[in-house]
């Protein structure tokens, strides 16, 4: 399904209520799968979360997660430790070319019994669950953070918890962060300190927890870009979020003052509106932190023609799909002239915004998702615009919602 965007205006004052965080989400299940007394509200309605859900309940010795990175890691380090239990664990044929070794090392350090049947290094899996009778492992720290939260998520379930030690440069640190909170919430005991994190066990109580999953950040940074493309005054309020956010990406809200957008919190809502012209001409940022916003923010900065910057992008090639690439591809195909290395981008102030380009999406919701926006500024098309699903299935509708038009 293509979709075509007219040239829109927004609405002057709109409200969304924007699904749940697919990451809280999807460490709250696996929680959930280990400690029975877990509940959980607001829980994501994106294809991920579904598919962990699915893989959880169903008994079918094949799990297949589709493209959900976070469930093929999570639920790599689950089963790894499901004593009794043999599966086999695959995905999309993108998730096949996904690294996994990293986790899979440390994993069998820890005494789990894995293998690879396809390609060494990556999915599918097959495992057969055991105890793991290891405490101590060490994995590098600088390919994704996914790893790490996997370890994390089954570490008060060891017999002894767990230390990691963390090689290199770590990175997506709020996303380990997400996962160490969660952790505390359920009454955990963890230690982050250098690059040594601990965990000690954890033994299931009968006393109900339960946990609201704040919004998802990443989905209301299109939002963002939205209100930075549109005339100043227009207003959209977004639900349910929190001012002390354990998403990383709620540094958006920082960010956007540069594109001209304030945001207020009252309530469990933001409100974000466009107050003035961006601040500058030439955006700089490393994204280390934050990389699910960096298709978002490449694509105002072109809106707004004006240049941006951005490093810490090392991750982007494994995710999805080479992000990096298919930004430049389609950012050039609208006129723009992009520089990009192994880990940065950089965008040159565009002179010019073609119409009626359609915009391939590479099976990538956020690449059909960043380039919406620009419906502000010109007619486009996004191809295979139901890729979306993967994070926001309701993406379109909120976006009629708030004023863009499209057949
Ligand atoms: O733990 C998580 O929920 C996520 C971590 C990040 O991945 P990396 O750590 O691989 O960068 C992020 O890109 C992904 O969308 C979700
Ligand atoms: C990278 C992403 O997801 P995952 O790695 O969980 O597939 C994403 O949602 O942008």
């Amino acid at each position: 399904m293509n979709i075509k965007l007219q040239k829109s205006t927004l609405h002057q004052k709109s409200t969304i209520a924007v699904t749940g965080s697919k990451s809280e989400s999807n460490r709250l299940l696996l929680l959930q799968a280990l400690y029975a007394n877990i509940s959980i509200k607001n829980i994501s309605n994106s294809d991920d979360a579904t598919l962990m859900q699915k893989a959880l309940k169903s008994s079918d010795a094949i799990k297949d997660i589709h493209h959900a990175g976070t469930a093929m890691r999570f639920l790599t380090a689950y089963y790894a430790t499901q004593n009794g239990e043999e599966i086999t664990l695959t995905g999309s044929s993108r998730m096949q070319e996904r690294p996994i070794k990293i986790l899979v090392k440390a994993l069998r350090q820890l005494g789990a019994n894995i293998q690879y049947t396809k390609n060494d290094g990556f999915p599918p899996l097959q495992i057969k669950g055991r105890k793991l009778r290891g405490s101590n492992v060490s994995l590098a720290a600088n390919v994704s953070s996914q790893y790490i939260s996997a370890l994390l998520l089954i570490a008060p379930t060891l017999e002894n918890g767990l230390t990691l030690t963390l090689d290199g440069k770590i990175t997506s640190i709020p996303y380990i962060n997400m996962t160490l909170s969660l952790l505390n919430d359920l009454g955990v005991q963890t230690n982050f300190e250098g690059n040594t994190i601990k965990v000690a066990r954890f033994e299931a109580t009968k006393e109900a927890k339960a946990f609201t999953v704040e919004s998802d950040w990443s989905s209301a940074s299109y939002f963002y870009s939205l209100i930075a493309l549109s005339e100043i005054g227009t207003t959209t309020e977004l639900s349910s979020y929190k001012q002390n956010s354990l998403q990383g990406d709620s540094c958006l809200a920082e960010i956007y003052q540069e594109f001209g957008v304030e945001t207020t919190f009252s309530n469990h809502t933001i409100t974000l509106i466009k107050k003035q012209q961006p601040s500058t001409s030439s955006i700089k940022l490393d994204l280390k932190n934050a990389p699910d916003i960096a298709q978002t923010i490449a694509v105002t900065a072109f809106g707004l023609q004006l240049s941006c910057e951005m490093i810490g992008l090392h991750t982007l090639k494994i995710k999805e799909t080479d992000r990096l690439v298919a930004l430049k591809t389609e950012l050039e195909k609208l006129g723009a002239s992009v520089d990009i290395t192994e880990e940065s981008l950089y965008l040159h102030e565009a002179t010019q915004i073609h119409e009626n380009i359609t915009i391939a999406t590479y099976k990538d919701h956020r690449m059909a998702m960043a380039f919406a926006p620009l419906a502000l500024r010109v007619p486009l098309e996004i191809e295979k615009a139901d890729v979306v699903s993967k994070s926001y299935p309701d993406f379109w509708k909120d976006l009629e919602k708030i004023g863009v038009e499209m057949k």
